[in-house]
C-alpha cells in the first residue's frame, strides 16, 4: 500500500520565481525505507518540508496515508543533521517532548506520565543511553545527542519518519553505528522512512529504494531498487553488489551535475 505520494509536484519558494523542484512524482510504500540523494540544492530538504506539511506545494498534490497534506502532520517524526535537543531539558525530558505535544498522548500525559516516562526510558535503553536520562544535552557526545534525537523522533510511534542528514555531522565510526541502530529500530517495529542524505553508502545500506534527483530544479532522474537481502550486516558494505549500487548512483549524480 502506498503511504506517501507526490503527484506531479512543483514548488517555487517565491510565487512566479524559479522552481526548487519540478514535476516530481514519487510513491513510497507503507513501512518501506526510501532514501533521496542528489547534488546540493536539488531540493531534497524541500521534499521533506512538503511531506511534513511545513510548506505548501505550488502545484500538484502530496498525500500521506491517503490524505492530502494541507498543514503540519502529527504522524511524522523528524530528525535532522543537528540533534536540536533543548539545552534546558534533560535527555529524558527531551525524548518525552512529543508526548506532551502530539495527540493522543498529549491529552493523556498528566494521567499517564509514569507510563510515558517508562516508554522513554525503554527507548533510551534500546539505543544504548541507559544511565544518561538525567544528563543535559551538553553532557552528551555528538553521537549520543543524535541517538537521543532519534528517540525523540520515534517516541510517539510515528507512522512516518523523516530523516534529513541525521548522521551527516558524525565521525565515520559513529555514523556506521547509528546506521545499524536505525536498521534495527526499523526492522524491529517497521515504519515508513524517508532519508535525505549525501552519503551514497548510507543510502544503499539502509534503503529499499534510492531516488536520485537532478540539480535545480529538482526532478526524479532515477529510482533504484536496492535488492540486498535483509537483515543487512555492516560487512555488506564491502560486497561487490553493494559497491555496484554506490558506483552507479555516483555516476548518475556526477553526470547530472555536468549537464
Ligand atoms: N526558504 C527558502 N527560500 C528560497 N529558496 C530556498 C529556500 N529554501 C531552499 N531554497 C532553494 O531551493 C533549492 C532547493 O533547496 P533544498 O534545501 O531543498 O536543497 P537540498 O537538496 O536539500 O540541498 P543540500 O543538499 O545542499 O542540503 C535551493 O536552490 C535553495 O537555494
Amino acid at each position: 500500500m502506498t503511504f506517501v505520494e507526490f503527484e506531479d509536484v512543483s514548488l517555487a519558494y517565491q510565487p512566479g520565481g524559479p522552481a526548487a523542484i519540478e514535476n516530481v512524482s514519487i510513491k513510497v510504500e507503507e513501512n518501506s525505507f526510501v532514501a533521496v540523494v542528489g547534488p546540493s540544492g536539488c531540493g531534497k530538504s524541500t521534499l521533506m518540508k512538503l511531506v511534513s506539511g511545513l510548506k505548501p506545494v505550488s502545484s500538484g498534490y502530496v498525500y500521506v496515508g491517503n490524505r492530502e497534506v494541507k498543514g503540519p502532520l502529527g504522524i511524522v517524526g523528524m530528525a535532522f543533521q543537528q540533534a536540536n535537543l533543548l539545552p534546558w531539558r534533560t535527555t529524558l525530558q527531551n525524548v518525552m517532548l512529543p508526548l506532551e505535544i502530539v495527540e493522543p498522548f498529549r491529552s493523556r500525559h498528566r494521567q499517564q506520565r509514569k507510563a510515558h516516562e517508562a516508554m522513554a526510558r525503554a527507548l533510551l535503553a534500546r539505543v544504548g543511553l541507559a544511565g544518561c536520562e538525567d544528563k543535559f544535552p551538553w553532557e552528551l557526545s555528538g553521537g549520543m545527542q543524535q541517538r537521543a534525537s532519534i528517540c525523540r523522533a520515534l517516541i510517539h510511534k510515528p507512522r512516518l519518519l523523516m530523516l534529513d542528514e541525521p548522521f551527516g555531522a558524525l565521525d565515520a565510526f559513529t555514523r556506521e553505528e547509528l546506521w545499524c541502530l536505525m536498521r534495527d529500530l526499523w526492522q524491529n517495529e517497521p515504519f515508513t522512512a524517508i532519508l535525505v542524505t549525501h552519503d551514497l553508502r548510507e543510502a544503499v545500506f539502509l534503503a529499499d529504494r534510492v531516488i536520485v534527483m537532478s540539480p535545480r530544479p529538482g526532478r526524479v532522474i532515477d529510482d533504484r531498487t536496492i535488492d540486498l537481502p535483509r537483515p543487512r550486516p555492516l560487512e555488506i558494505c564491502y560486497t561487490e553488489t553493494f559497491a555496484g549500487h554506490v558506483h552507479a548512483l555516483r555516476g548518475q549524480i556526477g553526470h547530472a551535475r555536468q549537464h
